[in-house]
């Protein structure tokens, strides 16, 4: 609460009674350096009362706050910004495949201008102060006040295991501060990944952890933050992205859904994010989320570096089942699977002969066991998607479906939609 008051006064000093008369005077230009003036840039170059005004009004027109968090919403409500981009619009009947745009976009060499108060910042995440200044500006305005379905914590550790993979990028971890207290307000990133789009391998980035701070909401920062991305990304010759929201933007190439197993009933009842439904008293609701005490699969063990070449062996095997999935190196299995303390759990199962096996254990058993290891390790819920072949264990282990779905976009790639079940991609 005390910083938001001070990003308060901070913007304030900002603006200043001097500085007030030039942003008026001046803010088309800060906006929009070259090129001919487009809605945008003619809307960004009012005064703040007056965007505000219109932006009211557009939302009234949108019939709600924020983007469309569902169809009938998204048909109802005019993207602005998303219309321009190279993306299947939210009507259309996709049944083509590749790229929207096939031409190699003449990429700008300045980045996109911010509002004069504002400066970019590349994040250097080696620097322990500049990891821990992004873990509070995610901890602090990523998860929705209004969203008590999952409150996500992040850890250091976890920020630079899910940013910094192999081919990682500095200039992809975008941020933006406050000019003059250099406060860090809004943030966007990108990770290399090669995707299987059906039968075509696509070298993309994965696109994350967009974030502008609660007091600089519907601004139309978001926009800028994401043409920015996609300029630095260009700059490297890659053209398609993937990345997943709870929103409905044009346009779900998949949409799936959170499910959640209790592991301490008592503890998620507590806390909300569980609740007793009519007739479950809160006795019933643990003993009907008991698990056995002991696991049943013989040779499952945690995962380690002489494991990989067979487990990338076999993933890669799996992966072939779905029509969205990664195509993952040797490196990236090390990076993305290699068990590390607090941040990501593998195991596998070692048969008498010593060999990593994979489908000879039942999928349903194996979940129910890695529950088990989860609760016996204090973990208080196991969340997971609809996709893969998960559904075959959600009802049967007693996982209850969540509130949030989660939307799977392609940038600049059109490919029909598919069922949750033939996605093979989990986004962090
Ligand atoms: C080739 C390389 C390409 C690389 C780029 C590929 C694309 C990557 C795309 C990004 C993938 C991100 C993946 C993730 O990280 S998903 C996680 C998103 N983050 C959060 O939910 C954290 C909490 N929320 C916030 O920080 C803000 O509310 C955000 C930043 C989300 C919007 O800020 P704000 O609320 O202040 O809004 P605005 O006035 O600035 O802007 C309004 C415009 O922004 C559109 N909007 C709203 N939410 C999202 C959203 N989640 N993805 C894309 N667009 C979104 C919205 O429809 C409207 O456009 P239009 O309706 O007028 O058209």
């Amino acid at each position: 609460m005390a910083e938001q008051k001070n990003l308060e006064k901070c913007l304030e000093e900002d603006r200043g009674a001097e500085g007030k008369k030039k942003t008026k005077k001046h803010k088309g230009q800060t906006w929009a350096k070259e090129g001919p003036r487009d809605p945008f840039e003619m809307l960004d170059s009012l005064s703040e009362e007056k965007q505000q005004e219109i932006q009211k009004a557009l939302h009234l027109f949108s019939f709600g706050h924020g983007p469309p968090k569902n169809l009938q919403e998204a048909q109802r409500h005019t993207y602005r910004f998303w219309d321009t981009q190279p993306v299947p619009k939210i009507d259309e009947k996709v049944t083509s495949h590749g790229p929207i745009e096939s031409e190699r976009p003449s990429v700008r060499e300045e980045p996109f201008s911010l509002p004069q108060e504002f400066i970019w910042d590349t994040l250097n995440l080696d620097n322990q102060e500049q990891l821990r200044e992004l873990c509070d500006l995610l901890n602090e305005n990523y998860t929705e006040e209004d969203d008590n379905t999952l409150c996500l914590h992040y850890s250091p550790q976890f920020l630079l295991w899910t940013l910094c993979p192999p081919g990682w990028q500095s200039q992809w971890h975008c941020g933006v501060r406050v000019k003059s207290s250099q406060k860090l307000v809004g943030f966007i990133s990108a990770i290399p990944a090669t995707i299987k789009v059906l039968h075509t391998e696509l070298k993309m980035v994965e696109v994350n952890f967009l974030c502008v701070h609660k007091k600089l909401r519907s601004k139309r920062v978001a926009p800028v933050l994401i043409k920015e991305l996609t300029r630095r990304v260009h700059q490297q010759g890659i053209f398609q992205a993937i990345y997943s929201t709870s929103a409905v933007l044009p346009k779900p190439i998949a949409s799936c859904r959170y499910w959640h197993r209790s592991l301490n009933p008592r503890k998620l009842i507590e806390l909300n994010f569980s609740s007793l439904t009519r007739n479950m008293t809160l006795q019933r609701a643990i003993k009907l989320n008991r698990l056995p005490e002991t696991t049943k699969t013989t040779g499952l063990r945690p995962m380690t570096l002489k494991d990989m070449p067979v487990v990338q062996a076999l993933l890669r095997e799996h992966l072939k089942a779905f029509h969205l999935s990664p195509s993952l190196t040797l490196e990236d299995v090390e990076h993305w699977l290699l068990p590390q303390d607090g941040v990501i759990d593998t195991y596998v199962v070692e048969s008498m002969a010593e060999t990593i096996t994979d489908m000879a254990t039942p999928l349903l058993q194996l979940m129910e066991d890695i529950l088990i290891i989860c609760k016996a390790r204090k973990f208080d819920v196991f969340s997971a998607l609809d996709v893969m072949d998960n559904k075959a264990f959600l009802e049967p282990l007693k996982f209850r479906m969540g509130d949030v779905h989660k939307q799977y976009y392609l940038y600049n790639w059109r490919c029909p939609e598919m069922a949750s079940d033939k996605v093979g991609v989990v986004l962090k």
